[in-house]
């Protein structure tokens, strides 16, 4: 699970762990928990730290990856294009070659929130080659969209994994 700071990578990582909507602070280094939010399933899922100085440490994670959540702040209209080319960076890395992701469009619950519609055009996914995609709304904050979306990353690891 990747994406600029404060996208809420570690509020949906314990969301998903624990029900609840914990306090979080800025992630130096990583998370990991192992969660089964869809039945039959249990994803372990990395969340690492944003910020820009320590992206340089993502793709230390990317070895062994089923799939990518790529979580976006909805509302941080102005950081949409750095967050476009991280996502690209991302996915062209040979080790995430054929890797699934789902964009978590976050933060749906802000006033002025980038719907799906128009975040599939600013992220330029249309333009995503090699990679099988969804993007779904989703509000950390109320849990809105996380479970369709995780649902949407189960199928698309099966897909994934199946084809290897
Ligand atoms: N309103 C609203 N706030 C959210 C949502 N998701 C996260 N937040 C808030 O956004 C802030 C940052 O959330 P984090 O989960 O710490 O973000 P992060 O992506 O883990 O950030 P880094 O660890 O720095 O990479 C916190 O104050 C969260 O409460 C959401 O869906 N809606
Ligand atoms: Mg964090």
């Amino acid at each position: 699970m990747l994406g600029l700071d404060a996208a809420g990578k570690t509020t949906i990582l314990y969301k998903f762990k624990l029900n609840e909507t914990v306090q979080s602070i800025p992630t130096i280094g990583f998370n990991v928990e192992t969660v089964a939010p869809v039945k039959n399933v249990s994803f372990t899922v990395w969340d690492v730290g944003g910020q820009d100085k320590i992206r340089p440490l993502w793709r230390h994670y990317f070895n062994g990856t089923d799939g990518l959540i790529f979580i976006v702040d909805s509302a941080d209209k102005e950081r949409l294009p750095e967050a476009k080319n991280e996502l690209h960076s991302i996915l062209s890395d040979g080790e995430m070659a054929g890797v699934p992701v789902v964009v978590f469009a976050n933060k749906q619950d802000l006033p002025g929130a980038e719907n799906p519609a128009n975040l599939v055009r600013e992220l330029g996914l249309e333009t995503l080659k090699g990679h099988n995609w969804y993007i779904q709304a989703t509000s950390a904050t109320t849990g809105d969209g996380l479970y369709e979306g995780v649902d949407a990353l189960a199928k698309l690891v099966k897909e994934y994994k199946h084809g290897k």
